[in-house]
């Protein structure tokens, strides 16, 4: 349970960090159809005193507007009166905030990330397989010839079903989940580490999908 007291520095500060993240996905086209969600926490995760602020639910993520983000606890309630909603996949985020204890959390649906979740997902898999790519490095795993699994969750419905699943699925040094033919959740412990992770996920997505193609197994 949070007790946290935001000051209003503390709140504006996440929200221009999110505004800035947000515009920077957007003209990549990371948010189709008003997809996608993201999060940065405030207050301190060791003192179980912290909130975060994500983004509202629906709204159109490539436009900048004074009602894209608000607070919410650590149950995914607002922490202030408002007439916005949050993220319908908040619960998600308290989840991989309570896991974790990382700093922040981007959440973008793309074609790579949906085509290969779903491929690894068909091939009766529940992780995504990928080895010996550079890019690897970005998760700070620093072995030769890494081969690490990126976690596929089922895309339920019913996101409580969903998010009751993330602790278990997060795998230890991979700061990421894939939902089946849905999008990618990567975070970090800060704003530009959540970014370096998800572009690194992307990257290896890409990379899969077209090593895949290439060596014939897409028919
Ligand atoms: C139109 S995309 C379906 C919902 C979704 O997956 C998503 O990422 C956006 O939902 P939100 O409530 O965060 O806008
Ligand atoms: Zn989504």
């Amino acid at each position: 349970m949070s007790h946290s007291t935001i000051t209003l520095e503390q709140k504006q500060q996440a929200f221009a960090e999110l505004r800035d993240v947000k515009s920077l996905f957007a003209s990549r086209g990371w948010f189709p159809g008003t997809s996608g969600n993201l999060s940065v926490r405030v207050g301190d995760y060791a003192e179980n005193d912290f909130t975060f602020a994500i983004t509202a639910s629906g709204k159109d993520k490539s436009v900048s507007t004074p009602e894209d983000f608000l607070l919410v606890n650590q149950e995914g309630k607002p922490t202030e009166a408002t007439k916005l909603k949050p993220s319908a996949e908040t619960l998600i985020h308290c989840e991989i905030y309570r896991k974790t204890g990382c700093g922040a959390i981007f959440h973008v649906h793309t074609v790579f990330n949906n085509i290969v979740s779903e491929w690894y997902w068909k091939k009766g898999l529940k992780s995504i397989p990928v080895e010996a790519v550079e890019l690897i490095k970005a998760f700070n795993i620093w072995d030769e010839d890494a081969r690490i699994e990126i976690p596929i969750l089922p895309n339920y419905a019913d996101i409580p079903r969903i998010a009751e699943l993330v602790p278990d699925a997060i795998a230890p040094r991979i700061p990421g989940i894939i939902l089946r033919n849905h999008g990618i959740y990567a975070w970090g412990a800060n704003a530009f580490e959540a970014k370096r992770h998800l572009e690194a996920f992307e990257f290896l997505f890409e990379y899969v999908y077209r090593w895949d193609l290439l060596a014939g197994t897409i028919r």
